[in-house]
């Protein structure tokens, strides 16, 4: 067990904040400022791995004694990565790339310490197959869902029911952070958790 080490969650997102807690209720957080990577050559795994790697490191090079965890959720469909709309338009486009078809969410973890040289990481992922979606569901549901901020334009954990005709694997991978894998990923860094899945 690594008694008094520091974790920290190099993610901006609100929604990695919450699931982490779950499962480990102190850590802090410090956003890390990468690109990420877009590239629809590479495959989905080691694009999400990367940039999972890149934001951990960003991190890590600043608090070298700190456990860092970073994460990136990347949605596939065919051989095209859906990532954050710019704007409305790209998001209204992503909802209609996705109706009525099956897509895969990837989520890539890292958790490093650069004081100690480890590095653990992991994938996850989880399919998800949209209704049919008419224009008016479309515009429906953006009027109630902020999208902007999320993989392929869309939030499963906001009116999904709207949307989605049903999901094969891990939800909280889904919305951003796989809960037993994260787990498994910090157990093994000594790193003990609560409880609390998927
Ligand atoms: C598909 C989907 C994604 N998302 C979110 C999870 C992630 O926050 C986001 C994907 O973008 P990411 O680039 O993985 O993360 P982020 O930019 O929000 O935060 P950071 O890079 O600082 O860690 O989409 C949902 O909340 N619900 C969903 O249904």
């Amino acid at each position: 067990m690594n008694d008094g080490a520091r974790l920290i969650l190099a993610s901006a997102s609100p929604r990695r904040h919450e699931l982490l807690a779950q499962i480990y209720p102190v850590f802090e957080v410090m956003p890390a400022e990468v690109e990420e990577q877009e590239d629809p050559t590479t495959a989905p795994r080691v694009m999400v791995a990367h940039n999972a790697a890149i934001k951990a490191a960003w991190v890590a090079e600043r608090q070298p004694d700190a456990f860092v965890l970073g994460a990136d959720t990347t949605v596939f469909i065919g051989n095209r990565v859906l990532n954050k709309p710019a704007n409305a338009a790209e998001a209204r486009a992503m909802l209609r790339e996705l109706s009525g078809r099956t897509h895969t969410v990837f989520t890539g973890l890292v958790l490093t310490c650069a004081a100690s040289g480890l590095t653990l990481s992991d994938y996850v992922t989880s399919e998800v197959t949209f209704k049919p979606l008419s224009e008016a569901l479309i515009e429906a549901y953006l009027a109630k869902v902020h999208t902007l901020d999320k993989a392929g334009g869309y939030s499963i954990q906001e009116h999904g029911e709207m949307i989605v005709a049903a999901r094969r694997g891990s939800l909280s991978n889904i919305i951003g952070l796989p809960l037993d894998e994260t787990k498994q990923l910090l157990e093994s860094a000594g790193l003990p958790c609560v409880s609390g899945s998927n």
